[in-house]
C-alpha cells in the first residue's frame, strides 16, 4: 500500500502540493486526475522518490520511499518526457535494466520482442516518439516491478499497441498484485482501467474514491412536468449543477438513487430519467464545483 500523509511541496514561493492525503491499495490501479498545473507530476515524482516533499510522509509498505533502495528496486517510474542514455540500443538498455532490477524477466523480454516488432539493435533515440514509449513499457514490464508509476503513459501509442500494453499491465495487476498509479487527462482510458481515482486541483486533493462508488453516488436527472416545475424540488440534496434544455430540466445530483426517485415520483413528471455519468462528466462537474471554469479544462 502507498500511503501519502499530509504531503506539502513548494517550488520557491509557489505551493504546489497542499496537505495531500491519499491511500493507494496494493494490487490496484489508481488514476490521478486534475487540471493543468495541479501538481500531479510533482506528486508522482515524490511517490517515486525522485524529489522530496517539504512536509508530510510518503510510505510504501510502511517504509519511507526517498533514498530507499530496496523499494526503488521494485518500482518503475515512466515520466511523460522519456529519458534513455544517448547512443544506447534497446539491447544495451535491457542489459542495464537486467543489472539493476533483480526480478528482471528475460523470457518475457523475448516474448514481448516478438509482439512489439522493434529491432533490439537499433539506437533508441532514432525511434519515433511512440516507439520510444513502447521501449519504455517493454523494459518496465520486464523489470517485473511491484509498483509502476506512470505520468501520461499512453500518449503517442497507436491503438493496437495501447491495448496490448494495457492488457499486459492489467494481467500483472491480477497475477502478482502489481500496484499502478497513472496520471492522465484521458478520462475514458482512466475509466476503463482504474479501480479508484483521486482528483487534484491547485495542489489540494478534492476527491478520492473507488470508481464504482463514485459512479453510483452521482446521477444525471432529466425531468419535465406537464405544468410548472415544483419549486425547490431537490432542496436538501446536493445539486452540483442544474440547467434547462427547452422543456426538460437537467440536474446533476450527488446522493442516493432512491432518495432522488422518491422525491420526483410524488410530482408525477412526464419525463423522468436517472442516468449514470461518465467519469469525464463527473470530473467536469467536480471541477465546476471547485470554481474551475469548464471551458478551461482540456479533455
Ligand atoms: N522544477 C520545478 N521548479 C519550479 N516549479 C515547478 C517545477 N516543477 C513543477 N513546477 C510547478 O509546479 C506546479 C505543478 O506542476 P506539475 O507538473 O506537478 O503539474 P501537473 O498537474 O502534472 O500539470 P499538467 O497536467 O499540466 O502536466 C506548476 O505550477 C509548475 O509550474
Amino acid at each position: 500500500m502507498i500511503e501519502i500523509n499530509k504531503v506539502t511541496k513548494h517550488f520557491e514561493k509557489e505551493q504546489v502540493l497542499d496537505n495531500v492525503q491519499m491511500n493507494i491499495q496494493k494490487g490496484s490501479i489508481y488514476g490521478l486526475l486534475g487540471s493543468n498545473g495541479a501538481g500531479k507530476t510533482t506528486l508522482l515524482k515524490i511517490v517515486a522518490g525522485i524529489i522530496q516533499q517539504d512536509n508530510g510522509e510518503i510510505t510504501i509498505e510502511k517504509k519511507a520511499v526517498f533514498e530507499n533502495i530496496s523499494i526503488k528496486e521494485r518500482m518503475i517510474f515512466i515520466p511523460d518526457a522519456l529519458y534513455f542514455f544517448s547512443q544506447y540500443t534497446v539491447q544495451q538498455m535491457a542489459n542495464f535494466y537486467r543489472n539493476i532490477y533483480s526480478n528482471w524477466n528475460e523470457v518475457r523480454f523475448h516474448q514481448m520482442k516478438k509482439l512489439l516488432d522493434l529491432d533490439v539493435n537499433s539506437k533508441i533515440h532514432r525511434f519515433s516518439k511512440g516507439m520510444q514509449r513502447q521501449v519504455a513499457f517493454w523494459l518496465a514490464l520486464c523489470a517485473m516491478p511491484d509498483y509502476l508509476i506512470l505520468d501520461e503513459p499512453f500518449d503517442g501509442l497507436d491503438p493496437v499497441i495501447r491495448k496490448k500494453i494495457k492488457t499486459w499491465m492489467i494481467q500483472d495487476v491480477a497475477d502478482r498484485e502489481m500496484t499502478v498509479v497513472i496520471s492522465s487527462h484521458n478520462l475514458r482510458e482512466v475509466e476503463d482501467i482504474c479501480d479508484s481515482i483521486g482528483i487534484l486541483h491547485r495542489g489540494k486533493l478534492m476527491l478520492e474514491k473507488d470508481l464504482d462508488d463514485l459512479k453510483s453516488d452521482i446521477h444525471k436527472v432529466q425531468l419535465a412536468f406537464r405544468d410548472n416545475e415544483p419549486e425547490d424540488l431537490f432542496e436538501g440534496l446536493d445539486v452540483m449543477h442544474s440547467e434547462k434544455r427547452g422543456s426538460v430540466s437537467l440536474y446533476i445530483i450527488k446522493g442516493d438513487y432512491e432518495a432522488i426517485e422518491q422525491i420526483v415520483e410524488d410530482y408525477q413528471p412526464v419525463v423522468f430519467d436517472i442516468l449514470p455519468l461518465t467519469l469525464e462528466e463527473i470530473f467536469v462537474y467536480e471541477m465546476e464545483g471547485a470554481g474551475y471554469a469548464i471551458e478551461n479544462i482540456l479533455l
